[in-house]
C-alpha cells in the first residue's frame, strides 16, 4: 500500500502540491491525471524518494521512502526524461540492474528480448527515443519491482508497443499484484489499464474514483413519452445534464443500472435507451457538477 498523508512541497517560495492525501492499494494500477505543470512529476519524485516533502507523510507498505534503500530496491521509476550511463549498451544496462535490484529476473529479460526484438549489443544511446523507451521498460519488467512508477510512460510509443508494454502491465499486476501509478495529462490514453484515478490541478487532487464504480453508476438515457415528460420522474432521478433532440430528451444520470431503467419504464416511455458513457464523458459530467469545466483540465 502506497500511503500519502498531506503531502505539501514547496520550490522556492511557490508552493507546489497541497495537501496531497491519497493511497494506492496493492495489485492496482492508479492513474495521476493533470495538465502541465499541475505538479504530477513532483509529486511522482516525492513518492520514489528523489524529493523530499516539506510537510506530510509518504509511506510504502508502513515505512518511509526518502533514504530508504530497501524499500526503494523493490520499486522502479521510468521518468518522462530516460537516463542510461553514456555508452553502456542494453546488456550493460541489464547487468547494471541485475546487481541493483534482488529481484532481477534473467530468464525474464531474455524471453522479453523476443517481444521488444532491439540488439542488446548495441549502445543505448544508439537507439530512437521510442526505442529507448522500450529499453527502460524491458529493464523495468525484468527487475519484477513490487511497485512501478510511470511519468508519462507511453509518450513516443508507437501503438503496437503501446499495446504490448499495456498487456505486460496488466499482466504483471494480475500474477504477482504489482502495483503501478501512472502519471499522464491524456485520460484516453490510460483509461483503459487504470481501476483508479486521480485529477491533480493546481497541486492539489480534484477528483478520486474507483473507475468500475464511477462507470456502473453514471449512464446516458434516451427516453421519449406520449405526452410530456412526467415531473415525478425527474424529481425522482438523479439528472445530471440533460439536451432536448426533438421529442426525444438525453439525460445522464446518476444511479444504478438496474434502478434507473426501472424506474424510467414505470413511467412506459414510447422510446427508452440506456447507453454507456465514455470515461472522458464521465469526467466532464463529475467535474462539471464540482464547478470545473474539464476541457481545461483535461486533453
Ligand atoms: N526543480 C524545480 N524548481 C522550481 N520549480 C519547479 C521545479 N520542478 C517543478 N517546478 C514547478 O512545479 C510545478 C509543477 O511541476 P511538475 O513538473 O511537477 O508538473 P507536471 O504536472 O509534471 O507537468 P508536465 O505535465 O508539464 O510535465 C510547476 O509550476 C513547475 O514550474
Amino acid at each position: 500500500m502506497i500511503k500519502l498523508q498531506e503531502v505539501n512541497k514547496n520550490f522556492h517560495k511557490q508552493q507546489v502540491l497541497h495537501d496531497i492525501t491519497f493511497q494506492i492499494k496493492d495489485g492496482s494500477i492508479y492513474g495521476l491525471l493533470g495538465s502541465n505543470g499541475a505538479g504530477k512529476t513532483t509529486l511522482l519524485k516525492i513518492i520514489v524518494g528523489i524529493l523530499k516533502q516539506e510537510k506530510g507523510s509518504v509511506q510504502i507498505e508502513g515505512q518511509k521512502v526518502f533514504e530508504n534503500t530497501d524499500v526503494k530496491k523493490r520499486m522502479i521509476f521510468i521518468p518522462d526524461s530516460l537516463y542510461f550511463f553514456p555508452h553502456y549498451t542494453i546488456e550493460q544496462m541489464a547487468n547494471f540492474y541485475q546487481n541493483i535490484y534482488p529481484s532481477w529476473d534473467q530468464e525474464r529479460f531474455v524471453q522479453l528480448r523476443e517481444m521488444f526484438g532491439l540488439d542488446i549489443k548495441k549502445k543505448v544511446s544508439q537507439f530512437s527515443k521510442g526505442m529507448r523507451r522500450q529499453v527502460a521498460f524491458w529493464l523495468a519488467f525484468s527487475a519484477m519491482p513490487d511497485i512501478l512508477v510511470l511519468d508519462e510512460p507511453f509518450d513516443g510509443l508507437d501503438p503496437v508497443v503501446r499495446r504490448k508494454v499495456k498487456n505486460l502491465l496488466i499482466q504483471d499486476v494480475a500474477d504477482r499484484e504489482m502495483t503501478v501509478l501512472i502519471s499522464s495529462h491524456n485520460l484516453r490514453e490510460v483509461e483503459d489499464i487504470c481501476d483508479y484515478v486521480g485529477i491533480l490541478h493546481k497541486g492539489s487532487i480534484l477528483l478520486e474514483k474507483d473507475l468500475d464504480e464511477l462507470k456502473a453508476d453514471i449512464h446516458k438515457v434516451q427516453v421519449a413519452f406520449r405526452n410530456h415528460v412526467p415531473a415525478a420522474l425527474k424529481k425522482d432521478l438523479s439528472i445530471l445534464h440533460e439536451e432536448k433532440r426533438g421529442s426525444v430528451r438525453l439525460w445522464i444520470v446518476r444511479g444504478a443500472e438496474t434502478e434507473v431503467s426501472k424506474l424510467i419504464e414505470s413511467y412506459q416511455p414510447i422510446v427508452y435507451d440506456l447507453l454507456p458513457l465514455t470515461l472522458e464523458e464521465i469526467f466532464v459530467y463529475e467535474m462539471g457538477g464540482a464547478g470545473y469545466n474539464v476541457e481545461n483540465i483535461l486533453v
